[in-house]
């Protein structure tokens, strides 16, 4: 695939936020992106970044990025820039994503708005590149129909945590019948200031709203492919050749960054797969978005520890700088057939990155014409 020959200048929306924190210390190192423009809500429109945000990253706003403008989130001061990030707080996602794809805008978002839209692709970009290929129809239905605007978004952080893993399996050993997934997330995943200190200091809280709904629906379009009937229109297929049934719990416990997940499987294969079989199956992973070439993309998208108290938030969430997962405890289930723990960085691959990686993808399957 043509890697882009000049510099791609972007937008995020929701830069002051901590996803947005998180794109603009990954896009200020991009090989291709260039930060163009920053928006945040009317509180910070008006202000310089370093003025606007209350940055919380362990390393420095980068220079670029100080002295820009924020601006409000409209589509009109944002129309030079070819891709658009959104790390919008999901009140304000819903008009103003709809507002910038109407005016051609090629937009990644990571808020739940549009996940459950038919015509809107709902990718972890480790896994489900190909869902792109819907974007010609939500064009074409828009009204007016659109010839560059569209959008495209990225699932929940605990459920991309855990499907890249089930996907690896998917891929070595077929279908999967049954999955338990118990949740333990961090702070960070609610935001800033999220959750109060006298809230989980101490504590853990069993319940994020919305959260194991998410999770439950979410995996069935991820992982459930496209059809296309006789007249070529395209659905999503949920999983339905294989009903796959997701039951989810969610947890939230005093950890900074990263979400944890213990995960039971039962796979349709008769006999299933050993323990030893699964840990191959997961090193050998290797996303279609790294083999394109996708220069966010992990080159090892899961790392599978042998050591028994592994993975461990504070020791791998920053496994390839958060775009990968670490995968753990890999052994047999006495209800279902296996059980794992995963460990991904929720603010990396949960949210930035995986944008980010959905915008490579896209750039270099011309579903973005980055040279007109
Ligand atoms: N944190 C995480 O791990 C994950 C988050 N997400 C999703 O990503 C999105 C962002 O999350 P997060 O960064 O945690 O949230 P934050 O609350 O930290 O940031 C929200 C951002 O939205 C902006 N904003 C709020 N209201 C408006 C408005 N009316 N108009 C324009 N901008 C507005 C804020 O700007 P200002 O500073 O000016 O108020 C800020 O930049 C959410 O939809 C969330 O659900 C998804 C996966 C993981
Ligand atoms: N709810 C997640 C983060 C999040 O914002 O999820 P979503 O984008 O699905 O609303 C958490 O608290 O960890």
């Amino acid at each position: 695939m043509q890697h882009p020959a000049n510099p791609i200048p972007v937008g995020i929306l929701g830069a002051t936020g901590t996803v947005g924190q998180r794109f603009i210390t990954l896009l200020s190192a991009h090989p291709w992106f260039v930060i163009h423009k920053l928006g945040a809500s009317p509180r910070s429109a008006g202000k310089t970044y370093k003025n606007a945000v209350n940055w919380k990253q362990s390393t420095p706003i980068p220079h670029a990025v100080r002295e820009i403008i924020v601006q409000e989130c409209k589509a009109e001061l944002f129309a030079e820039c070819k891709v658009i990030f959104s790390g919008l707080d999901a009140d304000a996602a819903g008009d103003v994503e709809q507002a910038f794809r109407a005016a051609e805008l090629a937009v990644f978002s990571n808020a739940k708005n549009y996940r459950r839209d038919p015509h809107v692709p709902l990718i972890v970009p480790l896994v489900n590149p190909s869902h792109l290929s819907i974007i010609p129809q939500q064009q074409s239905l828009c009204s007016p129909p659109l010839k560059k605007g569209f959008i495209v978004t990225n699932a929940n952080c605990s459920t991309t945590g855990y499907i890249i893993p089930l996907a690896a399996l998917e891929k070595s050993f077929g279908p999967i019948e049954a999955v338990l997934v118990t949740t333990m997330q961090a702070i960070s995943g609610a935001g800033y200031p999220g959750v109060a200190s006298l809230d989980i200091l101490d504590n853990i809280i069993p319940h994020i709203s919305g959260e194991e709904e998410k999770i439950e629906w979410e995996t069935l379009k991820i992982l459930g492919g496209v059809a296309e009937d006789d007249q070529g229109v395209k659905s999503f297929d949920m999983h339905s050749k294989h009903p796959l049934r997701v039951s989810a719990a969610c947890n939230r416990v005093p950890v900074i960054d990263g979400h944890t997940e213990c995960v039971s499987v039962r796979f349709a294969r008769r006999p299933p797969p050993s323990p030893q079989q699964v840990r191959e199956a997961m090193v050998a992973f290797t996303p279609d978005a790294t083999a394109l070439g996708c220069p966010s993309s992990p080159r090892h998208a899961i790392s599978v520890h042998e050591e028994p108290d592994r993975p461990q938030p504070r020791l791998d969430r920053y496994y390839q700088d958060g775009a990968g997962v670490s995968v753990g405890r890999v052994r047999q289930c006495p209800v279902l057939d296996i059980k794992f723990v995963v460990l991904a960085n929720n603010v990396s691959i949960g949210a930035a990155t995986s944008s980010i990686i959905n915008a490579e993808v896209a750039v270099l399957k011309n579903v973005i014409q980055v040279d007109e």
